[in-house]
């Protein structure tokens, strides 16, 4: 899937809501929410005037770039091979759309809820990639464990009164004997997963396959629950500047085929749908195909983006029916239709990952 740079880009802005309608239980927000999540949704919605949330977002970013450029045999020590680089630092690991590996991005994984989400040594052998243990550099960014936690945590919180509000308008059209409460699978998994992204810059032009939408990240959908994404911050040595690209940012396929830009302001936070959420409403709210895409021309030189992701998923044993009516990854087999999260992620990784634990 890709456009020619020549094409125009439309921009589209996200559906908002404000904190204080969010947290409200008996506000009727089911409009916002299929406007947002829907069958003819964008796919993606926002959140605006959360308390704290600047501030932690700016600690937080700020500290990606410092990340990356750690001394290379600091961020090797940051690794972790045996939870499929799902904990700590993770460059170069994961493959493209194109099957090559992903050299653009650098990633830092951490659950930031909880350090040690088990001790039962059969699940953490069983799905090392979400019963492992956060790896955090205490010695070399000893900031980043606070940052990461504090706005995690917070993301959290609002994702679970987004949550609420999906649920009170999925049950408008599922039968009672089919209803399962997104906001209690988030509540009460130990899955979630935060993830601190890095974008290299471009040294030179022929690093980034320009021409492509997905130059930066490739298109794909997320297959946990919900995401809570940050703007990105865009700089240059570690200093902010605005981005010179109107057409550089995060772009989604809606429902309909089209792709466009997504825009949002920087105080807000974007909530997109998972796979999961898609299998377990039977597509009462969508997944969201997404991607980013690079600056372009000689004023994106040396420009580097950082943002956070937090992958708000279900507990590694939750059980999923996949429905005939949700497209699911056309390469997985589902012979029994029926699989636990942890092993939906497994089937997924052996697609992303070359190596195996
Ligand atoms: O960089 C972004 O804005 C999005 C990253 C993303 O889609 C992901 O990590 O799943
Ligand atoms: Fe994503």
């Amino acid at each position: 899937m890709s456009r020619s740079s020549e094409s125009t880009v439309h921009t589209v802005s996200t559906v908002t809501v404000s904190y204080s309608e969010l947290k409200e239980s008996n506000i009727d927000l089911s409009g916002k929410i299929e406007q947002g999540f829907g069958p003819n949704g964008l796919g993606i919605l926002s959140v605006k005037d959360v308390p704290g949330y600047s501030d932690l977002r700016q600690n937080l970013l700020r500290l990606a770039p410092r990340l990356a450029g750690l001394p290379e045999e600091v961020k090797r020590e940051l690794e972790d091979a045996h939870s499929r680089y799902n904990f700590g630092w993770s460059h170069g690991k994961e493959k493209l759309e194109s099957g090559k590996l992903d050299m653009l991005k650098g990633s830092f994984y951490a659950n930031p809820l909880q350090d040690v989400p088990t001790s039962n040594s059969f699940e953490i052998q069983r799905y090392p990639w979400y019963c492992g243990s956060n790896i955090w550099p205490r010695n070399s960014l000893p900031e980043l464990e606070g940052a990461f936690k504090a706005l995690g945590n917070l993301m959290f919180e609002v994702g679970l009164m987004v949550a609420y509000h999906c649920d009170q308008y999925v049950s408008k059209d599922l039968n009672q004997h089919e209803k399962q409460s997104l906001e209690k699978i988030l509540l009460g998994s130990r899955c979630h997963k935060g993830r601190l992204l890095y974008y290299f810059p471009a040294q030179d032009s022929t690093t980034h396959d320009n021409d492509s939408i997905s130059s930066w990240c490739g298109w794909h959908t997320d297959h946990g629950s919900l995401t809570g994404l940050t703007r990105a911050i865009f700089s240059r040595n570690s200093v902010e500047v605005p981005c010179p690209d109107s057409g550089a940012g995060l772009y989604i396929q809606t429902r309909s085929g089209q792709i466009v830009k997504v825009v949002y302001g920087e105080d807000e936070i974007a909530y997109q749908i998972g796979e999961t959420t898609a299998i377990l409403s039977r597509g009462s709210l969508c997944a969201t195909p997404h991607c980013v895409r690079a600056p372009q021309g000689e004023e994106a030189r040396g420009l580097e983006r950082s943002t956070f992701a937090l992958f708000m998923q279900p507990d590694w044993d939750q059980k999923l029916t996949f429905p005939k009516e949700v497209t699911s990854h056309e390469d997985i087999s589902l012979s029994d239709n029926v699989l636990t999260f942890g092993e939906y992620t497994e089937k997924l990784l052996n697609i992303y990952y070359d190596t195996k634990p």
